[in-house]
């Protein structure tokens, strides 16, 4: 069942799940664990404290996390999938306020980091050429 996305129990399990997701993704695994070689151990209780600032403003994480993405081996097609996974899973989990607001923020970090990386344009906000 469904339910609202409202405290520090749901962040996990929202983290755990899309995680789990990107794990068995094709694109998205052979980055996480082939290039960057993530120790999940310590980046999924990182993960929980991101999203629990950034949607219940707990202020547990500190951090920029641009730089970690800057000189991964990624571009538009990861990101979409990386969005696509992210809403799946909020989809299949939660409803309401807090999870709109998830899959809202989700894009438009990923969007941030794009324009930033140069894979989108600014004016357009499509595939940079
Ligand atoms: C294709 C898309 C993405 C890929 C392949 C990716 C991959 C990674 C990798 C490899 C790390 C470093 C983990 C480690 O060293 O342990 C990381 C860290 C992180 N990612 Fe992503 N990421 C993607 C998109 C995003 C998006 C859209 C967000 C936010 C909505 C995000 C939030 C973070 C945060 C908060 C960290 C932790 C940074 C820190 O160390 O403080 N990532 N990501």
């Amino acid at each position: 069942m469904k339910r609202e996305l409202e405290n520090e129990e749901d962040i996990k399990l929202l983290v755990d799940t899309f995680y789990d997701a990107v794990n068995q993704d094709k694109l998205l695994a052979p980055v996480f664990n082939g290039h960057a070689k993530v120790v999940w151990e310590n980046h999924l209780p990182l993960m929980y404290t991101f999203w629990s600032t950034v949607l219940l403003g707990s202020m547990s994480y500190k951090g920029y996390p641009f730089q970690k993405h800057m000189n991964l081996p990624i571009g538009q097609v990861h990101f979409s999938r990386w969005v696509e996974l992210f809403t799946q899973t909020i989809d299949e989990l939660f409803e309401g306020e807090k999870a709109a607001e998830a899959k809202h923020k989700a894009t438009n970090i990923a969007q941030v980091f794009q324009l930033k990386m140069g894979i989108l344009d600014p004016y357009t906000r499509q595939a940079a050429v």
